[in-house]
């Protein structure tokens, strides 16, 4: 096996790059070969630091942008030049390394690159496509496509009023990825590009999707993908703050945005389960209200949060998120930019994660054990935040008003269900340490991922 060469292709986005570059790692440790990990050439150049590891290297591909400017107005446009640059400098990327003595044995695209695929097809080289949504997610998508031809209900604008899928909840449309919706502003972009994953998966004779997930996660929605040949090799996140001989792996991650360090004194002296830890993940930006009602809400609990607040480009923005973190004293709180929320959520200090359901947080949460309040945004973050409170029962799925928003009442009552003394927050809290117990017991050696991905090294030529 030594001498394969997987190419890893992602786009720049926090969410993507982080498992993309775990399945990096577990690909090197596996022994698979050689890895080369690529994303946009203004991505690269937007990454803090590179993580160095033998056998990795990094490498680019255009989509069309280089210098980072995009018509943010023209979606379409930036889609059509993401495909077509990027099948062109994909293309010239495998020869290259090729003819630099190094030819891809095997190529791994994630979301939102379908056309990889086809470039991969073109070459005779064989791909898979890593899917870093959840399995449910990806499979309420597939059903969308193939039960329903993709199309909503008949009363035209109604959302798909609901997706059955054997084994679990009925997902209605509040709990649908929201980009299915059809008042959804990323629809019209989403829905084909969807639709190209699930084609180019469908032309492919051996079509492969490697899922983060694990078997006993998604066991429903993972059968309801079964002719995609799915294989769970998840959860792909850090664990290096999990293992206790290990706890400085310098190699941890891509980072888009630079870390705070100011934490980590300010976690140990708090004691042990009483910590909000609060954050929305890489792309969601939250109203200046609702950014106020948070604080309401974090302060009405009388307990200690720690809340990264990404600093916004708009200098109006940066004012105020200068007024809210001014408004917070080292007792009750501490307001970052970033963190290393790996390290953060392993801190035996930290007794609630409130979220917005990104796949990535939701994963993390469930391995190390953390139970969530969700706020879910947009995307798959609705149907994650279902499986948190009806399926793994780990957490709550905040109460928000029509127009969206959330109250800092709610905040408060759903922080005291989680974390206080009641029926329910012992059930959750119990359930999130035996989900933290499955979760590891499927990524250690003769788990269920751990010998998935085994497998499918051995399978590849
Ligand atoms: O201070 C922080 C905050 C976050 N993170 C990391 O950033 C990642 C965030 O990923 P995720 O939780 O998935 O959120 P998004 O960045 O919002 O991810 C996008 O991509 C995900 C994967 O496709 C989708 O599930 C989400 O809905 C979509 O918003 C996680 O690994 C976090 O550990 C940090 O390291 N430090």
């Amino acid at each position: 096996m030594e001498n394969k060469h997987f190419l890893l292709i992602a786009l720049p986005a926090q969410g993507h790059l982080n498992p993309m570059f775990q399945l990096g790692k577990c690909l090197i440790h596996a022994g698979a070969g050689r890895v080369t990990f690529a994303t946009t050439a203004h991505g690269l150049t937007q990454v803090e630091a590179f993580p160095s590891l033998e056998n990795l290297h990094y490498a680019s591909f255009s989509d069309g942008f280089d210098d980072g400017i995009k018509p943010t107005n023209d979606p379409h446009r930036i889609r059509a030049e993401l495909k077509r640059v990027g099948s062109q400098t994909l293309t010239e990327l495998l020869l290259s390394l090729s003819k630099e003595g190094n030819p891809v044995s095997y190529l791994i695209y994630t979301l939102l690159l379908p056309w990889a695929a086809d470039v991969a097809r073109d070459m005779s080289i064989p791909s898979a496509f890593l899917c870093i949504l959840s399995t449910t997610a990806f499979a309420l998508c597939y059903c969308f496509f193939k039960e329903r031809d993709g199309v909503y209900d008949s009363n035209d604008n109604g959302p798909p009023s609901s997706i059955e899928m054997p084994g679990l909840p009925l997902f209605t449309s509040k709990d649908m990825p929201s980009f299915l919706l059809p008042n959804d502003p990323h629809a019209s972009i989403l829905i084909p590009l969807f639709q190209h994953h699930i084609q180019a998966l469908e032309k492919d004779s051996n079509p492969c999707v490697l899922l983060n997930t694990s078997d006993c996660l998604e066991e429903e929605a993972i059968r309801r993908i079964s002719n995609l040949n799915p294989i769970p090799i998840g959860p792909l996140v850090s664990y290096a703050f999990l293992d206790e001989n290990n706890s400085t792996d310098s190699s941890c991650g891509i980072d888009l945005f630079e870390k705070s360090t100011e934490y980590s004194q300010w976690l140990n002296s708090k004691p042990k389960g009483s910590v909000v830890y609060v954050s929305f993940g890489s792309l969601a930006v939250l109203q200046k209200n609702q950014m106020e009602k948070i604080l309401l809400g974090l302060t009405g609990t009388c307990r200690p949060f720690l809340w990264v607040v990404r600093p916004s480009a708009g200098s109006d923005d940066r004012e105020f998120e200068e007024k809210i973190r001014d408004k917070v004293n080292e007792e009750e709180g501490l307001i970052v930019p970033w963190c290393s929320q790996m390290e953060v959520l392993a801190h035996e200090s930290i007794g609630c994660f409130m979220m917005h359901c990104g796949w990535n947080s939701t994963l993390e949460s469930l391995a190390t054990g953390v139970p969530v309040v969700g706020f879910p945004q947009f995307s798959d973050q609705t149907t994650n935040a279902k499986m948190v409170e009806e399926v793994w029962r780990t957490g709550v799925r905040a109460r928000v008003n029509d127009d969206g928003t959330l109250e800092a009442e709610e905040i408060e009552r759903c922080l005291e269900m989680v974390m206080g003394g009641g029926q329910r927050g012992e059930e959750i809290r119990r359930n999130a340490k035996k989900w933290k117990g499955l979760t590891l017991e499927a990524v250690m050696e003769g788990g269920s991922s751990y010998n998935n991905l085994n497998a499918f090294l051995e399978k590849i030529e």
